[in-house]
């Protein structure tokens, strides 16, 4: 049996996730909570005539259930972006939602993959993680950011100037964070195409700050949903085939805790760094092994270190966050 909760299934993000979801063969039971209307999503997904069974969770009170058994938790619960805002200043709002969820993943499911889609990103992991360690269940092989967006961005914005570029076959690494000059790409290592230095300029600030071009487009009416559950549902899917299916090499670009995963020492000396996205190969444990860093071009170790010191902050904003404000009871 396997169990997937989506936590803000009712959501922009959350619904065309659990559609993509639906479709997929490894899952068994999908799980949707939501403080409102996860029981019309479940009744109108239940329809679809795949395998797995859908079951709709409302309010605080069905959050024991949803996520009893579960062996995968995705978490895009909590507020989007307007115009002008930055990912940081959801944190007031989010914390508290993503803190709260992982209370109860702690205690309902605590052997469970959590993939955490709210932002911001680079404090919301370590918000979940603290959460772990403080109820002694933390394995941090199994919390992962979801910075796939940043990559499938990545491949697209490439192709859009290089159309000989494959963009899904070619995978592009993008290490650091999830928000603006925390999101690095490494087209360095592209082989197939090759750029002007304006280019390289043009097209990392573009995959960096991607996510703007998204919210100001949606003029108020919050950000990229239907391209994250695209990327939310390619993350999920790659570590149910390598935990469920046992499929191996398989390997994404996620925001991790470093310490206490195989691969991760290099990263976590070079960096200073708690946590950092990289490349990782996924396993039946989560992560696998780390792979390190690959060389990096003089502009892109600026870039890195750049975004080694705004990292910073968020993962100690995080971090502070857990240890200062008592959880809410469950
Ligand atoms: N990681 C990424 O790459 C990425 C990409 C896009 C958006 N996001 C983030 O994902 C989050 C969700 O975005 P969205 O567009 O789906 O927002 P949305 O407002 O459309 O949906 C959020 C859902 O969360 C639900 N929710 C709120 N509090 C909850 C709680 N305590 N428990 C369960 N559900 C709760 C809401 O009811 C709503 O249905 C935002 O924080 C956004 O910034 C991340
Ligand atoms: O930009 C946002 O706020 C949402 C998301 O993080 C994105 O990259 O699209």
């Amino acid at each position: 049996m396997v169990k997937v909760v989506v936590c803000g299934a009712a959501g922009g993000i959350g619904q065309p996730l659990s559609l993509l979801l639906k479709q997929s063969d490894l899952i068994s039971h999908l799980a949707l909570y939501d403080i409102v209307n996860a029981a019309g999503v479940a009744a109108d997904l239940s329809h679809i005539n795949t395998a797995s069974k859908v079951t709709g969770h409302v309010g605080k009170d069905a959050l024991a259930e949803a996520l009893s058994g579960a062996h995968t938790v995705v978490i895009p619960a909590g507020v989007p972006r307007k115009p002008g805002m930055t990912r940081d200043d959801l944190f007031k709002v989010n914390a508290g939602i993503v803190r709260d969820l992982a209370e109860a993943c702690a205690k309902h499911c605590p052997k469970a993959f959590i993939l955490v889609i709210s932002n911001p990103v680079n404090s919301t992991v370590p918000i979940v993680c603290e959460v772990f360690k403080k109820a002694g269940v933390f394995d941090p092989r199994k919390v992962f950011g979801v910075t796939t967006l940043d990559v499938v961005r990545s491949s697209t914005f490439v192709n859009h100037i290089k159309p000989q570029f494959e963009p899904q076959s070619n995978r592009i690494t993008v290490v650091g964070g999830h928000s603006g000059a925390t999101i690095v790409p490494i087209l360095s290592q592209i082989k197939q195409v090759t750029f002007t230095p304006e280019e390289i300029k043009a097209l990392t600030h573009r995959i960096q700050f991607g996510g703007d071009e998204v919210v100001k487009a949606k003029d108020g009416a919050g950000s990229a949903t239907l391209s994250m559950a695209y990327a939310g549902a390619r993350f999920t899917t790659s570590l149910l085939e390598a935990s469920v299916r046992g499929k191996r090499g398989l390997v994404e670009s996620t925001y991790i805790h470093l310490k206490g995963n195989a691969g991760a020492e290099w990263n976590a000396r070079s960096t200073g760094l708690e946590y950092f996205a990289q490349d990782v190969e996924l396993g039946p444990e989560g992560v696998a092994n780390v792979l390190a860093l690959p060389d990096l071009s003089a502009e892109e170790k600026a870039l890195v270190k750049i975004a080694i010191g705004e990292l910073k902050g968020n993962i100690t904003k995080g971090v502070d966050f857990v240890i200062a404000v008592p959880a809410a009871k469950l």
